[in-house]
């Protein structure tokens, strides 16, 4: 599997804890930037990792900002793109199991390592379920 990641300055630490942790699991990455913690503008980095997934440059995709709500709100513009903002591995759970979401966005400066490691884990091994959430998300697709 290969997943995108792209943040602004403020997920840009926690873009690159995440990163590491993926290149140790095996995971093939795609680094979309930024690189460095000179202020930057979240809506162009959840463009561009958006379009990565939804183009098939990459399976998924992992978003940061200082919150993850910025960069989600960017994200799920893109057509194609079901962006999940989470705090808790439950969330994460649930974001694949009833949304197949194909993007996970992290907060750099609300959700501390460990925790985005554990959330990064369960939605990477976590299925999607199909049957009667299919239908949802292809109301979401069509939208
Ligand atoms: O978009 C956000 C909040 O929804 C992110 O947290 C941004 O990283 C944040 O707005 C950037 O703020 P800064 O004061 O320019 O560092």
């Amino acid at each position: 599997m290969k997943i995108a990641l792209a943040s602004d300055h403020g997920g840009f630490e926690l873009k690159e804890t995440i990163k590491k942790y993926l290149e140790e699991l095996g995971v093939e990455v795609l680094d979309l930037g930024t690189h460095t913690t000179e202020s930057v503008d979240y809506p162009n980095y959840g463009k561009i990792c958006g379009e990565a997934v939804v183009s098939g440059k990459a399976d998924r995709g992992i978003v940061f900002c200082g919150t993850g709500i910025g960069i989600s709100i960017a994200a799920n513009k893109v057509k194609g793109v079901r962006c999940a903002l989470c705090t808790d591995v439950s969330m994460a759970e649930m974001a694949r199991k009833h949304n197949d979401a194909n993007l996970l966005a992290l907060g750099g400066r609300t959700t501390d390592t460990e925790t985005a490691r554990a959330i990064t884990k369960v939605w990477l091994e976590t299925a999607f379920e199909g049957g009667r959430h299919q239908r949802r998300v292809d109301m979401l697709d069509n939208m």
